[in-house]
């Protein structure tokens, strides 16, 4: 399908949020068809992928690869189909970034060559190169080529900080890359990059001027499984250092299952003053509320409080009980109850994981009280965990997941930093599942909705 400009435009009011549809994670997955379900895609019929590339492949298989692993499934489907698969995907954040290592690692997992093409793309025209279309020309049935890292290329990121006024000015540019794609690489796209939650043109806008897209196995999976379950949870565990968590905290509590709310890291500050402001009190911050601040990530503007106070208000009408920290260590390693203007917290202290453990028996012993097992999410870490001076909060609590799960909690950690903090302190069984993403299934089960699935859901049903 051809993309008019006027059709991008249309497109990227919804993928913007100016044009909002109300629809919930699961109306997303019912409505976006499966890799298996494309089965009148014939032998030889080049398929696009937008892989979960991101990632530093260790010495073997196994090591450092599990995202690579996770698309084993589909493009194993796609192979047994005789597709010939031109996987594309970024890595990291910086443009020089090269995915010949995750190509060299996908190809030892596959057990074949990957063809790797390093510039398939011509910034100055939106063109795509005649390399990549001379490869798909020459590739076989079941043959897999991969492109160099998408971020090489600026159009890539122009979504990222792009306000609804941009709108007009980028369709024509985006219309033209979607058609690029359509016309020269594949006129079928499948998703199997679970972690790729940004405004990548490559996974929202794509798919625009495609025939035909699908969810990928393992993607499809987790979102109908794993996240499935913890739209259903009873306890949420909120930290990590950006205050905007609070949206997402916000929509899960809406949700209306949510009864118990911990929260720890540089975000939990927003919620103690919060807390203490509702009682007539106030609670000072340190740093993280002086405006000379306001552009570090840690900065809590006075609205966020204010946000804060309502949520408490409201949650603890209907029942919700807030577990906040007590005391903090501080930047000079100094363990405190009370913070100074000048002051940052930077790990949370030993009486709060004492009062946490504490907090986490009385869950469970409530969720005795249920007729089915409880369920805990987790995210983030609760405090700056790279450095061993502040790494104590975020360590000892990782025996608080293996209790519950012992307990028969199903337990749910939402990859991320806190995914890298159960690997380092903890084993896998220790939870019932360890997403591989962190951004992704906060916006799946918090205030805004996944980037890629609004993507694919308007391309499937054409509704744009
Ligand atoms: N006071 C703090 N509390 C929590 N995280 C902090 C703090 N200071 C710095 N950080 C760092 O912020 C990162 C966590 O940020 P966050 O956005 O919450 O990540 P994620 O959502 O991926 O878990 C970690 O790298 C952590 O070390
Ligand atoms: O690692 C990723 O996500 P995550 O840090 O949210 O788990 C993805 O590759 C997304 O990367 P991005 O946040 O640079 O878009």
């Amino acid at each position: 399908m051809v993309v008019t400009k006027e059709k991008m435009e249309a497109w990227l009011r919804r993928i913007l949020g100016v044009d909002k549809v109300k629809l919930g994670l699961l109306d997303y997955i019912a409505r976006i068809p499966r890799v298996k379900d494309l089965t009148d895609v014939a032998s030889g019929t080049p398929v696009l992928v937008r892989g979960d590339l991101d990632c530093k492949p260790g010495a073997k298989v196994g090591e450092g690869d599990i995202r690579l692993r996770s698309m084993k499934e589909t493009l194993e489907i796609g192979r047994s189909r005789g597709w010939i698969q031109v996987i594309f995907g970024h890595i990291g954040r910086d443009p020089q970034l090269s995915l010949d290592k995750v190509c060299k690692r996908l190809g030892e997992i596959l057990g074949c060559e990957i063809k790797f093409i390093s510039d398939w793309f011509d910034p100055a025209n939106l063109t795509i190169r005649p390399e990549l279309v001379e490869a798909i020309k020459a590739a076989k049935p079941g043959d897999f080529i991969l492109l160099e890292n998408t971020r090489k290329y600026d159009i890539e990121r122009v979504l990222w900080k792009a306000k609804p006024a941009d709108i007009p000015n980028l369709a024509e540019k985006l219309a033209k890359v979607a058609n690029e794609f359509a016309e020269k690489v594949a006129r079928v796209y499948v998703h199997e990059a679970f972690s790729a939650g940004s405004l990548d043109t490559s996974s929202v806008v794509v798919p625009a001027a495609m025939d035909k897209v699908a969810l990928g196995e393992y993607a499809y999976g987790e979102f109908s499984g794993p996240l499935a379950d913890c739209l259903n949870a009873q306890l949420v565990i909120s930290s990590g250092l950006k205050i905007d968590k609070l949206d997402d905290l916000q929509a899960m509590i809406d949700r209306g299952k949510i009864r118990w709310v911990f929260t720890a890291g540089s975000l939990a500050m927003g919620l103690i003053k919060a807390a203490y402001q509702l009682e007539g009190k106030d609670f000072c911050i340190g740093v993280q509320e002086d405006p000379a601040h306001k552009d570090q990530p840690y900065y809590i503007p006075p609205e966020r409080v204010e946000q804060a106070k309502k949520m408490i208000a409201e949650g603890r009408q209907k029942g919700i009980q807030f577990v906040m920290p007590v005391d903090f260590v501080l930047q000079d390693g100094r363990v405190a109850s009370t913070l100074g203007p000048q002051d940052q917290q930077f790990d949370v202290g030993p009486a709060t994981l004492d009062l946490f453990e504490k907090k986490i028996g009385e869950f469970l012993e409530w969720a005795k009280t249920l007729n089915e097992p409880a369920i805990a999410f987790h995210n983030g870490v609760f405090g700056k965990f790279e450095d061993p001076r502040f790494e104590a909060g975020t360590k000892r609590f990782m025996a608080q997941l293996k209790r519950m799960k012992d307990a028969g909690v199903r337990v749910y950690v939402g990859g991320g930093e806190g995914g890298k903090a159960l690997e380092l302190y903890g084993q896998p069984d220790w939870v019932t599942h360890n997403f591989t993403a962190g951004g992704t299934v906060l916006n799946a089960l918090g205030s805004e909705p996944v980037p890629f699935l609004v993507a694919l859901e308007m391309a499937a049903t054409k509704s744009f």
